[in-house]
C-alpha cells in the first residue's frame, strides 16, 4: 500500500472476527500471536464442569454456526500453566486451543487474565478459587422491595472492585415502591464510583439503560437470592437468544453445541456470565475493593496522625473526628470496620505466612504502645492534641 495516493483505500477488509462478539480485541490478538504461529486457535471458555470445558472458537467453513463460532469440548488441563494454582480453567478464560487432535480439541495454554473473581477456599491452602475470568462489568443487584441492607451492598461492591471489573448497581423492582428517590440517593452514597440504575421487569424501566451499559464487555451479576438476577438476565437475553443455541444441533465431527454454557452473548452486544457459584458469595481478597467502596474513609484516613491508624481510639484520628462531627455516618464507619475485619480474618485463615507476619506485627505494636505509655507516664502529663 502506498501512502501518497489520494484515492480512497479500496483494499478488501477481512470479515470481522466472529470472536469479537466474545471480547476478542487487538490486545488479545497481540498476546496470542506466538500461539497463532504454533498453529493454535484462540477460544473463549464458556463453561467448566468436572474436568471438561466448552470453548467457543471461530468456526471453519465446515462447521459454520449462525454467529460464525463453534463450541467444542475439551479437557480443562492446559499444558502450560507454569505451576500457577490460579491457572485452572474457568468460565471467561481465553485459551490457545489445538482444535484437531486425534483426542479432539486440546487446550494448550491460558491467556493472562485481565480480571478475575476469586473465592478463598475453605481449606488451609492459600490460593483462591477462580470463579470467572475476564469480566468487565460486575452488576450488583439489589431489590427495592425489601429493606435496603447497605452493608451487604458494600460487601458485594468490594468483591466487584477487587475483581478488577467495573461495578454497577441495579436496583430492581422499582415498580413496587411509590417513590425510589431517597432509596437511590442512599445507595449512591454507599457506592461511590459506581453507576446506580433503577430497573423494573414489570414496567421495563431501565432495561435499555442497563443493556447499553453492558454492551461493551462481559458482565456478571452478583446479589442475594430473590433480588431478580435471573429475571434481569432473561430480560437482557430476550427469549429468542435463549433458545437459539438448542436449535443449532451438531456441527462438524466430534463437535457439538450445547445450551448449558454460562457465557451468554447479549443481543445488544456484550456477554453475561451466569455461573451458579458466583451469584452470592462470601468475601475474599477484597481489601483493594474495600478501599474503593469506602473511598471517602480512606481519604480521611490519610489525615490521621498515625499512618497505620486503626481508627479505634488513636489520638489525631481524622476518621473518628468525622464520625463525631457527623460528616461520616456511623453506619458506614461500622460497615467498613466489619468488612475489613472479615476480609482480614479470611486472609489470615487461608494464609499461614500472613498469620505469622501479623503475630509479629502485633508484638511490635504492643512493644511500641508500651514504650509510648511509659514515655507519657514519665512526662507526667497527657499531651494535648
Ligand atoms: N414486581 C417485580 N418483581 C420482580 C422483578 N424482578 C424480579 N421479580 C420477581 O422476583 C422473584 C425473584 O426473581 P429471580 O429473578 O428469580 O431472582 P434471583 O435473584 O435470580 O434469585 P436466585 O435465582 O435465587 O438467585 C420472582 O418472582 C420475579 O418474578 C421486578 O422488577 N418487579
Ligand atoms: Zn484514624
Amino acid at each position: 500500500m502506498t501512502s501518497d495516493t489520494p484515492a480512497p483505500d479500496r483494499t478488501p477488509r477481512p470479515a470481522p472476527d466472529p470472536l469479537t462478539a466474545y471480547g476478542w480485541d487487538a490486545e488479545r490478538a497481540a498476546v496470542f500471536a506466538p500461539y497463532a504461529a504454533d498453529g493454535l486457535a484462540p477460544g473463549r471458555v464458556a463453561r467448566v464442569d468436572r474436568g471438561r470445558c466448552e470453548v467457543v472458537l471461530a468456526a471453519g467453513p465446515a462447521d459454520a454456526g449462525p454467529d460464525g463460532t463453534v463450541t467444542v469440548h475439551a479437557d480443562t488441563r492446559p499444558a502450560r500453566t507454569g505451576g500457577d494454582p490460579e491457572a485452572v480453567v474457568c468460565t471467561g478464560d481465553w485459551a490457545a486451543v489445538e482444535p484437531d487432535t486425534p483426542a479432539g480439541p486440546v487446550l494448550r495454554a491460558l491467556l493472562p487474565r485481565r480480571t478475575r473473581f476469586l473465592r478463598s477456599t475453605s481449606s488451609a491452602r492459600s490460593e483462591g478459587q477462580v470463579l470467572a475470568a475476564n469480566t468487565d462489568h460486575a452488576v450488583v443487584v439489589v431489590s427495592l422491595a425489601v429493606e435496603l441492607d447497605l452493608g451487604r451492598l458494600e460487601r458485594f461492591l468490594s468483591l466487584a472492585w477487587a475483581s478488577g471489573s467495573r461495578p454497577l448497581v441495579a436496583l430492581t423492582k422499582t415498580d413496587l415502591v411509590p417513590d425510589s428517590t431517597y432509596l437511590v440517593a442512599d445507595v449512591e452514597a454507599a457506592a461511590p464510583g459506581a453507576p446506580v440504575l433503577p430497573v423494573s421487569a414489570v414496567t421495563g424501566e431501565g432495561a435499555a439503560a442497563l443493556a447499553a451499559e453492558l454492551a461493551g464487555g462481559t458482565a456478571v451479576l452478583l446479589g442475594q437470592s430473590g433480588v431478580g438476577k435471573s429475571t434481569l438476565v432473561n430480560a437482557l437475553l430476550g427469549a429468542e437468544v435463549r433458545t437459539s443455541g438448542a436449535g443449532r444441533g451438531n456441527v462438524g465431527k466430534g463437535r457439538h453445541t450445547t445450551t448449558a454454557r454460562e457465557l451468554l452473548p447479549l443481543p445488544g452486544g456484550g456477554l453475561v456470565v451466569d455461573t451458579p457459584g458466583l451469584r452470592g458469595v462470601g468475601l475474599w481478597e477484597a481489601d483493594e475493593g474495600l478501599s474503593q467502596v469506602f473511598a471517602e474513609i480512606e481519604e480521611l484516613a490519610a489525615h490521621c496522625r498515625f499512618h497505620d491508624c486503626e481508627h479505634h481510639a488513636e489520638p489525631g484520628c481524622a476518621v473518628l473526628a468525622a464520625v463525631d462531627d457527623g460528616t461520616l455516618s456511623h453506619r458506614r464507619f461500622e460497615s467498613y470496620r466489619k468488612l475489613l475485619r472479615e476480609s482480614a480474618w479470611i486472609a489470615s485463615r487461608t494464609d499461614a505466612r500472613l498469620r505469622a507476619e501479623r503475630a509479629r506485627e502485633w508484638r511490635r505494636r504492643e512493644a511500641a504502645g508500651r514504650e509510648m505509655y511509659e514515655r507519657k507516664r514519665g512526662k507526667g502529663h497527657r499531651k494535648a492534641f
